[in-house]
C-alpha cells in the first residue's frame, strides 16, 4: 500500500510537460489539414497520432479559396493543431473559430508572412515553419530563373511556339553568367545553396547583403557589402529573403534606379518585394535587362497582367519547392511539428515557441 502511494506521489510531482503522450491519447487531439494536396507521408505521419481532418478543398484549385475558407470554418473548430498549406492568411476569425485548445500552427513552407505572428503570439500559440528542406529546390529554380532571364527564354520559347525562328549570328542575343558578379540579397538557406550552385558557372564575384555578416560565407567566397553597393554592383540581383514590413516594395523605383543597365533581378522570395510597378516601367524602358520571378503580387497572375506583356520577363508559377522529394519532406517535418507540440517537446523548426 505504502509503495502504491509513494509511486502515485511521484508521478503525479513529474510536470505534464515531461510526459509524451501517449498515441492513445492523442488520438483524442483534432488536427486540421487545410488542404486536399498535404503530401500522403505526411498525412500518414500525422494519422498515427491524431484524428485528422482535411479540407476537401486546395487553395487554388479550381474551387478557388472561398470554397474552402467555408470549409474550414466548418472544420475546424475543436482543433488542437493546424497545418497549414499554402499563403491563405491565418486571420482572428480563424483563431477564433478554432478555440483556445489550439496548440500549434504548422505551416507547410519557409515562408510564414502569412502566419499573423503578433496575433499567434498573443494568444501563446505556437508557429513552425519548413525551412532547409526546401532550399536546394528553391535554389534549383533561382538558378533556371537566372538562365531563364539572361538567355531570354519567353522571347525564344515564343518563336518556337509560333514556327518561326529568327535564323542569324545576332539573333536574340542573352547575357553571360561566366564573369559576372551576382549579388544575393539574403544570404540565408536558399541563398547559400543558390550561391552553392552557381559556384561552377564561373561567376566572377558573389555578393551578399542583409542585417549581419554570415559565417558562411566565408566558404562561398560571398563579400558582405551594403545593399547601395549590391545594387550598383551586380549584374544578377537574387531576393532570397522573407517578406516583411522592412523588406516589401525593397525594390522599387528608387534602388532600381541604382542598378546596372545590364541587371537582371531574380525573385524567389514573395511577390511584394517588388514594386511591380516600378519593375515594369524599368523593364519596358531597359532601364535594367531583365527579371526572372518565381513569385508574384498576385498568385495566380492573370493572364492579362502587363507584366506578361514584356518580352523581357521569364515567370514561373510559384514551383520554388515543387518536386516530390522536397514537397514531401516538407509534409513530414510540418507533421514532426505537430507531433512535438503536442506532446510538450520542443518545436523542430520553430518560430514562435
Ligand atoms: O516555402 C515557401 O515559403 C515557398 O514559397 C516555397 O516556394
Amino acid at each position: 500500500m505504502f509503495i502504491i502511494l509513494a509511486l502515485v506521489l511521484v508521478a503525479s510531482s513529474i510536470p505534464p510537460e515531461n510526459h509524451a503522450l501517449t498515441t492513445k491519447m492523442t488520438k483524442d487531439l483534432k488536427v486540421v489539414v487545410s488542404s486536399n494536396d498535404y503530401p500522403a507521408s505526411g498525412l500518414k505521419v500525422l494519422q498515427e497520432h491524431f484524428t485528422v481532418l482535411q479540407s476537401k478543398y486546395n487553395h487554388y484549385g479550381k474551387e478557388g479559396i472561398t470554397e474552402n475558407q467555408e470549409e474550414l470554418m466548418k472544420i475546424i473548430p475543436g482543433a488542437s493543431a493546424l497545418v497549414w498549406i499554402s499563403h491563405h492568411p491565418i486571420t482572428k476569425e480563424l483563431l477564433d473559430r478554432a478555440g483556445p485548445q489550439l496548440k500549434i500552427v504548422s505551416t507547410v513552407s519557409a515562408g510564414y508572412n502569412h502566419c499573423n505572428v503578433p496575433e499567434l503570439k498573443a494568444r501563446g500559440i505556437k508557429l513552425s515553419n519548413t525551412p532547409e528542406v526546401l532550399s536546394s529546390a528553391v535554389a534549383e529554380i533561382a538558378v533556371s530563373l537566372i538562365l531563364g532571364a539572361a538567355r531570354r527564354f519567353t522571347e525564344n520559347l515564343d518563336q518556337v511556339r509560333r514556327g518561326e525562328w529568327e535564323i542569324g549570328f545576332q539573333k536574340t542575343l542573352g547575357q553571360d553568367v561566366r564573369g559576372s558578379t551576382v549579388g544575393v540579397i539574403g544570404l540565408g538557406g536558399i541563398g547559400q545553396a543558390t550561391v552553392k550552385r552557381l559556384a561552377g558557372f564561373e561567376v566572377e564575384r558573389f555578393l551578399y547583403t542583409g542585417h549581419r555578416e554570415k559565417p558562411e560565407a566565408k566558404a562561398l567566397n560571398a563579400e558582405f557589402v551594403s545593399l547601395d553597393n549590391l545594387l550598383s554592383q551586380s549584374d544578377f540581383i537574387v531576393l532570397a529573403v522573407p517578406l516583411t514590413d522592412e523588406t516589401r516594395h525593397m525594390i522599387n523605383k528608387t534602388t532600381i534606379a541604382k542598378m546596372k543597365k545590364n541587371a537582371i533581378i531574380v525573385n524567389v522570395g514573395r511577390g511584394d518585394l517588388i514594386d511591380q510597378e516600378a519593375l515594369y516601367d524599368a523593364l519596358k524602358n531597359g532601364d535594367i535587362y531583365a527579371a526572372g520571378l518565381d513569385v508574384t503580387t498576385p498568385e495566380p497572375l492573370p493572364k492579362d497582367h502587363k507584366l506578361l506583356s514584356l518580352p523581357n520577363i521569364f515567370i514561373l508559377p510559384h514551383i520554388g519547392s515543387a518536386t516530390e522529394r522536397t514537397r514531401s519532406d516538407m509534409g513530414v517535418l510540418a507533421a514532426n511539428n505537430v507531433i512535438r507540440a503536442l506532446t510538450g517537446k520542443p518545436l523542430l523548426t520553430p518560430v514562435l515557441e
